[in-house]
């Protein structure tokens, strides 16, 4: 219980001067030089030369990818680690590093502390974190946070599902699709986030 406590102490203690910041996800098998790597690379840089830090898990694959670019372009670049039995460590891109052993207080600092998620094609980890971002807003416990996904042939299956399956069974109502923004072009993408509404944290007081 205290462990849990702290970790949100620890969260918020290191998060609370960040300023405006943007979560990128993608896969942690993303290879280094692949087209999705540099993709994840320049989105980084984008968003640090718009003056706007860079959050990601702190991994490898798309978030070093990420909190590479952030680097490169001069921009604050976030970790936010999660212990795993298969301890990798925050990437050697991270200037700013918080460690979580709970994917729910892990899951509370991306939210709370940017103002929306560009999430690039990933696995298990990458789609929790997408679909915990969509059910926030969909129940308007968030608002004004931009949800886009970068890469069309990858995501336009889920989307098909989404639409054909999931609003015909209607577990969800056609406008819940428009939560969702789809792009191939990395500097749209960031042009959504930056020119967001939302600057930065959904909960008015820590
Ligand atoms: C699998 C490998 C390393 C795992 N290391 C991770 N470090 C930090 N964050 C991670 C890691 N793995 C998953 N995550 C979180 O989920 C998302 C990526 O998951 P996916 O299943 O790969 O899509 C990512 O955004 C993190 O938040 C070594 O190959």
């Amino acid at each position: 219980m205290l462990r849990i406590q702290s970790e949100f102490v620890e969260g918020f203690g290191a998060l609370a001067g960040l300023g405006p910041a943007i979560s990128v996800f993608g896969s942690a098998r993303t290879k280094r030089g692949s087209e999705r790597y540099l993709q994840a690379e320049r989105i980084g840089e984008l968003i640090a030369s718009a003056g706007v830090a860079v959050i990601t898990g702190g991994g490898p694959g798309a978030m070093e990818a990420a909190n590479k670019g952030a680097v490169n372009g001069g921009g604050v670049s976030v970790g936010l680690g999660i212990e795993l039995p298969f301890e990798t460590g925050l990437n050697e891109w991270v200037d700013l590093g918080v460690n979580f052993r709970y994917f729910f207080a892990r899951k509370t600092m991306f939210v709370k502390y940017s103002q929306g998620f560009i999430v690039l094609p990933g696995g298990y980890g990458t789609l929790d974190e997408l679909f915990e971002a969509l059910t926030l807003v969909q129940t308007e416990k968030v608002t004004g946070f931009p949800i886009v996904l970068v890469g069309t042939a990858y995501w336009t299956p889920l989307l098909d599902w989404l639409k054909n399956t999931v609003v015909e069974e209607g577990a969800i109502s056609p406008p819940d699709l428009d939560l969702i923004r789809l792009t191939d072009d990395i500097e749209e993408a960031v042009d959504i986030m930056v020119n967001s509404a939302r600057p930065n944290g959904f909960v008015a007081a820590d």
